[in-house]
């Protein structure tokens, strides 16, 4: 065994994980890159960054997700996003692991998950692959090394790319499985080499966690104004809406690109990475993106590149759409070294409308921004989840249904409670179409969007004349220096306003019907927020 920096008190075996041949403790960046160039599970790229590719599991799937069906969580669970598993299903699939798992190597990282020292959990991550090592070191943050003498795991997880579940013995729905079990704070991963299901299972658990300490667990980015912490925004959306692409503007510091609780304190990040769309990436457009995609151990998860140059190509989706790169924040130039900020001053919730319906940008009252927070209105987008090769329109309640594990309620109701109580500006921005649904129109060209939310943030879009809009209700900016003002009246960017018209009722009809679920259990103020 190499035992690299690790408690000795808190080795695998000390876990009761037994049997594995050799497993590497807490490797650096440079060794993590040499063992998984020299294991063949990629190459150097330009600059040291690690290129590789994932074959076919590219991307994640809802039917891949479970959690533990324990009496601790029974009650609290939203099953519909998150399948029951039988705690006995769960002990099958635990065991069968361990013993695929045995003789092999495995890479072991301990890191913090949150930057809040009060709310953290600390988190080891066990990978059978040294590049997923590499990937959650740079997403997860990382402790001093003097900080992992003492260090203690409270959640352990395992993802173990090579083994396959079979449903009928592991209470699954197909050979590739993520798992929660609360009871033994443990999570199982396997047949997936997608490397988001790292971070993405850490961030379940703690949506799951932290609302039961009354704080808010949001799938979002965040800044905050440059030398000042209280002027904080955050920004949600579903993947590929643009939380990464636009909470890195040069004139904010960036807090993070994904995942972030609200504490009475303010804001901080889950993670201490970014986890970007490489896809159609441009220098022009995300200079520093760009930039990190040749810088060392920057892991850039299924692109397609010369073998002999290894000149990246940004356009080729062959492999998937959803190709990646991941870097930890500091390799963004004004990340904030902290990963924390004050109360937020502005949400933005970011839908991509794929109708080309919605406005650039739409001010919200607070009823109106719960109506849509529960709403989620949106579209995944191609290659992020398995299957999906165009936008898809879809409501997904938070903006992240897949990871969240309570009722949709409760992190409405503790986003409210903030809103309200604190005075934050609420905004709804389409990175989606416009000129027409997606097929006629285009996407909202990165430009607009950056100028309607930088004076969103700086207050300037406040002074502006606002028109009601008749389909929607919330109110709409008829004119902002430096953008074209077509742009934000979608109606005059059709060809055919009729067919405008037609569409925008259809999705009215399309929020009406889906917001019946979620009528139950709001105040009278969201009702009344409601449309159609
Ligand atoms: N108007 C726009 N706003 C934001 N992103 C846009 C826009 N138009 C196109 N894009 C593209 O959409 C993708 C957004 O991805 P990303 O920011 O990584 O999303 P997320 O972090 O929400 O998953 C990027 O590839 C970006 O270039
Ligand atoms: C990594 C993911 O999402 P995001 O693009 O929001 O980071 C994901 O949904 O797998």
């Amino acid at each position: 065994m190499n035992f690299g920096r690790v408690n000795p008190a808190q080795t695998l075996d000390a876990q009761g994980i037994t049997g594995l041949g050799e497993v590497h403790y807490n490797l650096i960046e440079p060794a993590l890159v040499e063992a998984a160039v020299t294991r063949g599970e990629g190459r150097l790229g330009r600059g040291g960054a690690f290129l590789c590719s994932t074959g076919a599991f590219t991307g994640r799937s809802p039917k891949d997700k479970f959690v533990v069906r324990t009496p601790s969580v029974e009650d609290t669970i939203w099953w519909e996003n998150n399948a029951p598993m039988d705690p006995a299903a769960f002990d099958r699939l635990h065991a069968d692991m361990l013993e695929h798992m045995k003789g092999r190597t495995y890479f072991v990282q301990d890191l913090f998950a949150g930057a809040d020292p009060e709310l953290r959990l600390d988190v080891r991550m066990v990978t059978e692959l040294a590049w997923h090592g590499l990937f959650i070191r740079h997403m997860l943050r990382r402790p001093e090394r003097t900080e992992l003498d003492s260090f203690v795991p409270e959640w352990t997880v395992i993802n173990c790319p090579s083994f396959k579940a079979d449903p009928a013995r592991h209470g699954c729905r197909t050979d590739t499985v993520i798992t929660l079990n609360f009871d033994k704070k443990l999570i199982l991963i396997a047949n997936t080499e997608y490397a988001g299901e790292n971070k993405k299972s850490v961030f379940t658990l703690l949506n799951y966690i932290l609302p039961g300490k009354g704080v808010m667990a949001m799938h979002c980015s965040a800044n905050h104004a440059i030398g000042n912490t209280d002027d904080a925004a955050v920004f949600f959306g579903l993947s590929g809406t643009g939380k990464t692409t636009l909470s890195a503007d040069p004139s904010r510091t960036l807090i993070g690109d994904d995942e972030h609780g609200w504490s009475d304190k303010g804001t901080f990040n889950f993670e201490g990475g970014c986890y970007a769309k490489t896809i159609n990436l441009s220098p022009e457009a995300e200079p520093e993106i760009y930039a990190t995609t040749s810088k060392f151990a920057t892991v850039v998860e299924n692109m397609v590149y010369n073998e002999e140059t290894l000149e990246l190509d940004f356009d080729d989706d062959s492999l998937t759409a959803n190709t990646r790169c991941a870097y930890p924040l500091e390799y963004i130039s004004n990340a904030s070294a902290t990963g924390m900020g004050g109360h937020p001053k502005n949400v933005i919730m970011l839908t991509c409308d794929a109708f080309g319906v919605l406005p650039p940008i739409a001010r919200l009252t607070p009823a109106q921004a719960m109506y849509h927070f529960l709403s989620g209105f949106t579209s995944k987008v191609a290659g992020t989840e398995r299957g999906v090769t165009e936008p898809q329109p879809t409501f997904s309640t938070c903006f992240g249904a897949p990871f969240m594990p309570r009722r949709p309620e409760v992190y409405g109701k503790l986003l409210q409670e903030k809103i309200t109580s604190l005075g934050a500006t609420c905004w709804l921005v389409n990175t989606g179409w416009t000129g027409g649904a997606y097929g006629t129109g285009k996407r909202m060209p990165i430009k607009a969007t950056r100028a309607l939310l930088t004076a969103a943030l700086d207050g300037s879009l406040a002074n502006v004349t606002f028109r009601k809009d008749p389909n929607f209700g919330f109110e709409v900016p008829t004119e902002l220096h430096g953008v074209d003002s077509s742009l934000l009246d979608p109606r005059s960017t059709w060809a055919d306003p009729a067919a405008y018209d037609a569409q925008a009722k259809k999705l009215v009809e399309m929020f009406a019907n889906n917001f019946a679920q979620y009528v139950p259990y709001i105040d009278a103020d969201v009702k009344a927020a409601a449309i159609g």
